[in-house]
């Protein structure tokens, strides 16, 4: 037994490092422990390789796009340059960065597995197999993150499938690829392994990016058909075969057969939390984690457990999937442990220091598909769905001068989401080349909830593609 911590954090992802910084910061002791590598899946097998594959891409693209960078351009994608840069952000998955960053901030790394064994208590177990049990004296968070779902296909696991990690971290790029799922990891993947050469088919069963605005979708699988890849909308897998010569055989629902040299399957995330002890307290291993608004885990009883000492953020309490956001959640958990343990105030009002409001109805996302896809806030679907009385405004965003000078044909769509009864934007929505920088602007007026007789004072510099704001404004009305 060691002497006992302030805070124990599992899992030193994005989430846990952010965690446990706070909690430093915050004047306590907190130790950290991870059984993989320190920077979690966001640093080595999703965020920033997948940007790293498809930026690239992108930046031929963009250069192609315009006369006289166009001239200049003679060659096709260098595929083994963009795999060694993808090497090299992804720290050729190691970790020894980001544990001198631990270690500069004074956070001491436990490496192994750690499960719950009893309120406040975390045991973890190293690769040889020895044990130490870490306590807490305030609080244990778990900042355990998610891994790729595999769904009961027939013979989808014997058939050893691509996730999105053996897809991020690929050496090689498969001949033809084959890809079950329609969301943000099958979308950016299609984009990117189409570009390397690959004979892409995605079985996208409900739609492409089907939980955006339904321009977005539409944009995308035109994109990526015009790049060869075969979007099947509505297909379904109905079983999976790995053939004698490594070729992958898939039978679709309606008998008929798709033949790739690899598959990834990309449909959504399970939690890091079937051996976790979760029984040893009274919650159900392999469940996500529900929490209350300053991020304690909730038991059965819909309270939080035992005096609240346990908290949960990022991936695992499947609030919002994205490393912004769990990072974001992350300041707010450690600070209200920090808090609680000196006995200060909570700020647990909407908005306040130690609640993750914008979780709820103010989430930014950029998808690195081609054209881009960058949004905040609700669609015109999700708003209705509310409860929202809305107006939606769309502008051909291809209309405004900056993006005729950014790019040749350039094409893309804005749409503001007008709360009209408060006359605030509840969601905003754009698809076109190089959009994600323009998004942060649309984040402010959401979560700032900056009425639209202001945000006519908010002037677009000429000549930018952000002049749709104004344009989006004058649609409109004042
Ligand atoms: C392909 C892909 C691309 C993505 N791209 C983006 C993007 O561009 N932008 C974005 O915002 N989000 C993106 N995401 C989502 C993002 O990766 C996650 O939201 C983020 O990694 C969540 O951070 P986390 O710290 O909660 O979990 P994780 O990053 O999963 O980290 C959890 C850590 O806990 C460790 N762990 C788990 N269980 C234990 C245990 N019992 N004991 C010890 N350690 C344990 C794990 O080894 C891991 O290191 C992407 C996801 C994928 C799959
Ligand atoms: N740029 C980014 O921000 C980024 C990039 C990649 C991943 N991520 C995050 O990672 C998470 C995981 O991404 P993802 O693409 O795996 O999940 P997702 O939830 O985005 O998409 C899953 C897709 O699979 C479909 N699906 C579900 N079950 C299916 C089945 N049995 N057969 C066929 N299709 C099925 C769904 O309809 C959906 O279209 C997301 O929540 C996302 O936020 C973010």
């Amino acid at each position: 037994m060691t002497t006992p911590y302030d805070v124990v954090v599992i899992g030193a992802g994005p989430v846990g490092e952010n965690v446990a910084d706070r909690i430093v910061q915050g004047g306590l002791t907190v130790a950290i422990v991870e059984r993989e590598l320190v920077g979690g899946e966001c640093s080595y097998w999703a965020c920033m390789p997948t940007k790293a594959l498809l930026r690239s891409g992108a930046a031929l693209r963009a250069a192609r796009q315009v006369p006289g960078a166009r001239e200049a351009v003679t060659g096709d994608l260098d595929v083994a340059a963009v795999l060694a840069r993808r090497d090299a952000f992804a720290s050729n998955w190691q970790d020894d960065g980001q544990v001198s960053w631990l270690e500069s901030a004074g956070i001491p790394l436990y490496r192994g597995h750690g499960r719950l064994s009893a309120d406040r208590v975390v045991e973890v177990t190293a690769e040889d197999g020895t044990t130490t049990t870490l306590t807490a004296r305030h609080a244990v968070v778990v900042a355990t993150g998610s891994g790729a779902l595999v769904p009961d296909i027939e013979g989808l696991r014997d058939a050893a499938p691509w996730t999105s990690r053996e897809a991020v971290a690929a050496k090689q790029v498969p001949g033809r690829l084959a890809i079950i799922g329609g969301g943000v990891v099958a979308s950016e993947m299609a984009t990117a392994f189409s570009e390397f050469g690959s004979s892409v088919t995605m079985l996208a069963r409900d739609g492409v990016l089907h939980l955006a605005e339904p321009f977005v979708g539409e944009r995308v699988a035109e994109s990526l058909r015009a790049k060869g890849v075969s979007v099947r909308i509505g297909a379904e897998a109905g079983s999976v075969k790995r053939n004698d010569d490594g070729t992958v055989s898939i039978t679709l629902a309606d008998g008929e057969q798709v033949d790739a040299d690899e598959l990834l399957v990309a449909i959504g995330r399970t939690p890091n939390t079937r051996d976790l002890g979760l029984d040893t307290v009274g919650l159900t291993p392999g469940e996500w984690l529900t929490v209350d608004d300053t991020l304690r885990v909730l038991g059965a009883d819909g309270a939080p457990l035992g005096d609240g000492w346990l908290y949960a953020a990022g991936d695992v309490n499947r609030r919002v999937l994205l490393t912004h956001q769990g990072k974001y959640q992350a300041r707010a958990v450690g600070d209200v442990i920090v808090a609680r343990a000196k006995g200060e105030a909570v700020d647990d009002d909407r908005w306040g220091r130690h609640v993750a409001t914008a979780d709820e109805r103010a989430v930014p996302q950029v998808v690195f598909t081609d054209p881009e896809v960058a949004s905040v806030g609700l669609t015109a679907a999700a708003a209705e769905a509310a409860g929202l009385r809305i107006r939606v405004v769309d502008y051909d965003l291809a209309a405004t001068a900056g993006s005729s000078l950014h790019a040749e044909g350039y094409q893309g769509h804005a749409r503001m989401v007008v709360d009209e009864d408060r006359k605030v934007i509840a969601g905003f929505t754009l698809v076109g080349p190089d959009v994600a920088e323009m998004l942060h602007a649309a984040t402010i007026a959401v979560v700032g909830e900056v009425p639209l007789d202001r945000l006519w004072h908010a002037v677009p510099a000429f000549p930018t593609v952000s002049e749709v704001w104004l344009r989006l404004l004058e649609t409109y009305g004042r």
